[in-house]
């Protein structure tokens, strides 16, 4: 069954593919990674920026104080999530994988169910990993890992158990989309002929964020493209600032590398409280 209308991003990712094929066409690494920090920054950020107003809306912040509260929790909680990548790169980095499938789960989760969505997700991140190990493993090298191959030898599994959800998701709920089937078997051509950084920049700043961000949006009732600005606008700019701040710390690394881990293991730290607001809020919805 179909419904009357698309989820957002339905024509926006196979646009987002055509330009991740486009930039994987481009001479030399440089331009794959200059594009995946600008993509990041300006289309793949801002959605999580939206949790500052999604919190207000949800939770009691109606003081300076409490909001401040909610802010240190907030980042106590990246900076907990970085001392551990710090501690033991090879764990942060396997759990980051799984929690980011749960996440990218919320893409679907509505219409296909948790366990669906979950499927999903495993079947996104396998994707690059099992068609291109040897592009991904100097790739989880810089950003800390020391095992990688422990994780191109479970994708091959992951990936069939998220196929087998998926595909039970799916089949098990008739308020499926034609996007829910059709994104899935997009990747399996793109995570074939891509970059894995081209498919994450195709997948991430195309699909995912744009999705979120209209889903949230539409939620705390921002309308225009104005209101959608000021609320994500202050936040993004200071996870801004908070990367610029981190730089220091990873001087003495191969550009690349401390590119990589700017934006993974920012991701990673930032994705973990963003999930906590998402989960209180989608209870409280
Ligand atoms: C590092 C890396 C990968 C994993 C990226 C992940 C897991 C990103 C998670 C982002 C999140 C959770 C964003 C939230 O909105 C790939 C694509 C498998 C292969 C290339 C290198
Ligand atoms: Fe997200």
């Amino acid at each position: 069954m179909q419904n009357m209308k698309h989820p957002p991003a339905f024509w926006l990712f196979p646009i987002g593919l055509v330009f991740a094929v486009a930039v994987s066409l481009l001479p030399g690494q440089w331009p794959l990674y200059v594009v995946l920090g600008v993509a990041t920054a300006l289309l793949g950020l801002p959605h999580g920026s939206l949790d500052t107003a999604v919190a207000k809306r949800y939770l009691p912040l109606g003081n300076p104080l409490r909001l401040g509260g909610f802010f240190a929790a907030y980042l106590a909680l990246s900076a907990a999530v970085i001392a551990v990548w710090w501690q033991v790169p090879d764990i942060a980095l396997a759990v980051f994988l799984v929690y980011s499938a749960v996440h990218f789960g919320d893409d679907v989760a509505a219409r296909i169910g948790r366990v669906g969505g979950t499927g999903y997700g495993l079947w996104i991140i396998s994707l690059p990993v099992v068609f291109q190990a040897d592009v991904v493993v100097p790739l989880f090298e810089m950003l800390g890992s020391t095992r990688p191959e422990l994780i191109v030898r479970a994708a091959p599994w992951s990936l069939a158990l998220g196929g087998a959800l998926l595909l039970m998701g799916l089949l098990s709920h008739q308020s499926r989309e034609v996007s829910d089937w059709r994104d899935p078997l997009l990747l399996v051509v793109a995570a074939w002929l891509l970059h894995p950084l081209a498919y994450f920049i195709a997948y991430w700043c195309f699909l995912h964020s744009p999705r979120h961000l209209m889903l949230a949006a539409q939620d705390l009732g921002l309308n225009s493209w104005g209101e959608k600005l000021r609320a994500v606008a202050p936040t993004t700019l200071a996870t801004y600032a908070l990367a610029i701040a981190a730089i220091p710390f990873l001087i003495g690394l191969p550009a690349d590398a401390m590119l990589m881990r700017l934006i993974f293991v920012g991701l990673a730290a930032l994705t973990v409280p963003h999930m906590v607001v998402e989960f209180i809020a989608e209870a409280r919805r």
